[in-house]
């Protein structure tokens, strides 16, 4: 079992760009600033290259230096507004200006593979919650984590179940993002995720502006899910 676990890691990862959500705050306890970094590093030991939100502040800087001083590449996508740097600080690596917070969102979902959360605030929770909400849409079929330090998402993860149990989440949709205590443990279960978004939302397409026929699910909304 060590074996395998240590083999998944020494192996190319399927990521080459993961997407990092977190706090533009450090957080009070020392360990979220520690899970930052060891994130970053993790990136940087699995050949993984950075798509954050740009800046150095809280832990979004944190995570950004341990990547770009790894030697990985880092993308900051940064709204023009947020640009000076009294507000952001410097920023590591390459960096993308974009119009709005909209826009930045889609550029980071578009530049990554994978997305994982961090500890953080209301942005955080925003765009964590987004990039899930999308999958469950079809939009996108890439995998989401969110990294669970200390326990500091146990009361998100409670809701979450409540949502499922009170019948506002399907229980198929539980399974779009996994959730780990350390950066380690959250990526082999990332790389590990297969995509089933075929059980939570018939694949819609996008790209397509209008819906010829519209064929309502056998079950309702919740696709093979026991509604009682
Ligand atoms: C005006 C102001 C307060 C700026 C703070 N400086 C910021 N610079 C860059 N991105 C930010 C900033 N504040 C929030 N965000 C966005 O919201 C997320 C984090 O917000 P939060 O700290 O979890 O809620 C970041 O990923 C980023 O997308």
């Amino acid at each position: 079992m060590e074996m395998e676990k240590l083999e998944k890691e020494m192996k190319q990862s399927k990521f080459k760009k993961i997407c990092v959500f977190c706090g533009s705050s450090p957080g009070k306890k020392s360990g979220y600033k520690e899970a930052a970094v060891e994130l970053g590093k993790e990136l940087v030991s699995r050949n993984i290259d950075l798509v954050y939100g740009g800046g150095s502040i809280g832990l979004m800087g944190l995570v950004s230096q341990a990547v770009y001083s790894g030697g990985r590449h880092v993308l900051g996508v940064i709204p023009r507004t947020l640009m000076p740097r009294e507000i952001t600080g410097e920023t590591v690596g390459e960096v993308k200006a974009v119009a709005d917070m909209h826009q930045r969102k889609a550029e980071m979902a578009k530049h990554s593979d994978a997305f994982i959360a961090l500890p953080g605030g209301y942005g955080t929770l925003e765009e964590l919650l987004e990039v899930i909400a999308w999958s469950q849409l079809g939009i996108h079929d890439k995998p989401v984590g969110l990294l669970n330090v200390d326990g500091y998402y146990n009361s998100l993860l409670a809701f979450i179940d409540k949502a499922v149990e009170e019948g506002f989440i399907c229980p198929n949709a539980r399974q779009i993002f996994v959730s780990a205590p350390t950066a380690k443990e959250l990526i082999n279960k990332l790389e590990d995720y297969f995509p089933s978004q075929e059980n939570v939302a018939s694949k819609l397409n996008w790209e397509k502006e209008e819906i010829e026929e519209y064929i309502p699910p056998p079950n309702g909304r919740c696709h093979q899910a026991s509604l009682t």
